[in-house]
C-alpha cells in the first residue's frame, strides 16, 4: 500500500489549490512583494477564510486566480490548480474562459459591480447565456429562480428595476444570483459584507452558505470580521505581509493558535 504526503490529502477534493505563488507589482522605483510563496487549499462544499490587515495581499490573490490582477502584477513562481488545472500554465486565450467556466467572484461593493444601465433582469438572463445555449425565455426562467434562490421577493418585478434602485443587500444578493448562476466549483466572495449594514450581513452570509451546501461550491471568503471567520467558516488562512503565517481548522485557529500574529489578531477581536 502507498501512503499519501500531506500534501496529496490536502489537495483531494481542493476546487483550488494554490501552491507557492509570489506575484510582485512592478513600480518604477520599487517592486511590491505583494504575494510571498504562498500556498492555499479551498475544498469542495467548504468556507475557507482568508484573513489579514489591510494591505497583507488579500485581495491580490483573489483577483490572481480570478486572471484579473493589474497589468503591472507579474507572478514570479507558483501554480494555481482551479479544479485540477493550473491555470497559469494555460495559453491566455484558453485561461480566460476556463476561469470562467469554474470561478465567480463577488466584491465588496455591489452597487458598482452591476452595470447601471442594465436591468437586473437584462443582466441575469446575460449571463445565463454566456453560460448555456438557451433562448431568452428560458433563461428568464432560469433567472426568476435564482432571484427566488437568494431570497429576494416579487422576482418578476425586480427583473425590470435598475441598480440604483435597490438596496446595497439587494444588490449583493444580486451578484450572488449572478456569480452562481452556473454553479461555479469556486466563489471568491471578497469583503462581500462590508459595506452593507450589520442586520443584512448576516442575510448574505446565510446565503453564501446555503450556495456551499446546495451547489457544494468551495467558497473563498475575504473578511477582517473574526467573528464571521468562526461563525461560518471551515478552514481559515492568516496572511501577513504577502505570507499566509498559519492556516488550519477553525477549531486549530481559535482553540490553538501557533503564530504570535494570530494570537494578536484573536486578542484584538475579542
Ligand atoms: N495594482 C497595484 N499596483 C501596485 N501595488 C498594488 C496594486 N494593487 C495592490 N497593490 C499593493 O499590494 C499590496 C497588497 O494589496 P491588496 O489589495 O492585495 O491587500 P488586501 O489584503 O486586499 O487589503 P485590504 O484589506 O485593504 O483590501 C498592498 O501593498 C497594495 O498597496
Ligand atoms: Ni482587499
Amino acid at each position: 500500500m502507498q501512503y499519501k504526503t500531506d500534501q496529496e490529502i490536502q489537495s483531494e477534493n481542493a476546487t483550488l489549490d494554490i501552491r507557492g505563488l509570489s506575484l510582485d507589482y512592478i513600480m518604477q522605483d520599487q517592486n511590491i512583494h505583494a504575494v510571498v510563496d504562498l500556498n492555499l487549499v479551498a475544498r469542495m462544499g467548504k468556507i475557507t477564510a482568508l484573513v489579514g490587515e489591510s494591505g497583507s495581499g488579500k485581495s491580490t490573490v483573489a483577483l490572481a486566480v480570478m486572471g484579473i490582477q493589474g497589468k503591472n502584477a507579474v507572478v514570479s513562481s507558483g501554480e494555481i490548480y482551479l479544479g485540477g488545472t493550473d491555470i497559469l500554465s494555460m495559453p491566455k486565450k484558453d485561461m480566460r474562459s476556463y476561469i470562467s467556466n469554474h470561478a465567480s467572484i463577488i466584491f465588496q461593493d455591489p452597487i458598482d459591480s452591476l452595470n447601471p444601465l442594465l436591468t437586473v433582469g437584462e443582466q441575469l438572463v446575460e449571463a445565463i447565456l454566456i453560460h448555456e445555449k438557451i433562448t431568452k425565455n428560458q433563461a428568464r426562467t432560469i433567472a426568476l429562480n435564482q432571484l427566488l434562490a437568494v431570497s429576494l421577493p416579487q422576482p418578476e418585478k425586480l427583473m425590470k428595476k435598475y441598480p440604483f434602485m435597490l438596496s446595497g443587500g439587494m444588490c449583493q444578493r444580486v451578484m450572488i444570483a449572478i456569480a452562481s448562476v452556473f454553479h461555479p466549483p469556486l466563489l471568491i466572495a471578497d469583503e462581500p459584507t462590508t459595506a452593507l449594514d450589520v442586520t443584512i450581513q448576516a442575510q448574505i452570509l446565510h446565503q453564501l452558505d446555503s450556495m456551499r451546501k446546495r451547489d457544494g461550491t468551495a467558497i473563498l471568503l475575504i473578511t477582517h470580521d473574526l467573528g464571521v471567520v468562526a461563525e461560518i467558516a471551515d478552514d481559515v488562512c492568516i496572511m501577513k505581509d504577502g505570507h499566509i503565517v498559519e492556516s488550519g481548522t477553525v477549531d486549530d485557529i481559535f482553540c490553538n493558535p501557533q503564530h504570535t500574529y494570530t494570537r494578536q489578531l484573536l486578542a484584538a477581536a475579542l
